[in-house]
């Protein structure tokens, strides 16, 4: 697995702020990246407000969208028009009216079933990327944006899960998920997700908190796995933040 760099914790006051530091995050390296730029985004809710933020005037005029793709970092099993559908939110909030229809990479689900829809978003990825392994000098992703769960998975991630420790494979199907909703997904596994510049986890209030101390704490859990080759950040708002890392 590729050597992971260094990790850092940003507090700010609320998720309007989350929304916004993360946005002029993402934007950032977007703008530093001359080329060809990759975006892997989360499900989940936390990233609803960052998304609609890019599609605002202040970030929809500073984004060269020709020059971005973006990517899902998990899927449920769900049709594209499900609202279960995490790409569905991300279209809706952002990509729809932005991102040029080819610059967008769901993970189709009208495939026979999890399996079927992981191989084929492996081999976009691998088509996109240009090559059939990962290269340590040469990162797929510019930004993979993650959210944590509850049980301290990320994407669809979750403890002790087969999914958790594979290496070989750049997506995998989760035959049944054990949380709600009890649906197959499919995953990007550990070492795509890792191959970026930059991982940005978003979490926000008090709900996350307990998760969050436990992962920050090191305990071994997906989100804990998760790491970039590169810069990794936790971005996260007052309410989420762990005792220990309160002032
Ligand atoms: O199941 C999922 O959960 C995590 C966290 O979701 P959130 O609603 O608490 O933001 C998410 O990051 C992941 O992509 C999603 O499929």
């Amino acid at each position: 697995m590729a050597k992971t760099g260094q990790t850092s914790v940003i507090a700010v006051s609320d998720p309007a702020a989350l929304a916004k530091a993360a946005a002029d995050r993402i934007t950032a390296r977007i703008v530093a990246n001359g080329g060809r730029v990759a975006i892997c985004m989360s499900g989940g809710s936390s990233p609803k407000q960052l998304f609609e933020l890019l599609a605002t005037d202040t970030y929809r005029s500073r984004i060269p969208w020709d020059r971005v793709h973006w990517f899902i970092g998990d899927e449920r099993f769900v049709p594209a028009d499900n609202p279960l559908n995490n790409m569905r939110m991300a279209r809706q909030a952002f990509l729809d009216k932005c991102a040029p229809p080819a610059n967008v990479h769901p993970i189709l689900t009208d495939t026979a079933d999890a399996e079927e829809a992981a191989r084929r978003y492996e081999s976009e990825l691998k088509s996109f990327y240009g090559a059939d392994r990962l290269d340590s000098t040469r990162p797929l992703f510019d930004v993979v944006l993650l959210g944590v769960g509850p049980d301290g998975h990320t994407a669809s991630l979750f403890p002790e899960y087969p999914a958790v420790e594979e290496t070989q494979r750049w997506v995998i199907e989760v035959p049944k998920a054990h949380v709600e909703p009890f649906v197959p997904r499919v995953t990007l596994t550990l070492p795509t997700l890792a191959s970026c510049r930059e991982m940005m986890f978003e979490a926000s209030g008090a709900g996350k908190r307990a998760i969050l101390t436990r992962v920050l704490d090191g305990e071994d859990m997906p989100a804990t796995r998760a790491r970039s080759q590169g810069e990794t950040v936790w971005l996260l708002d007052k309410a989420a933040l762990p005792e220990n890392f309160r002032a």
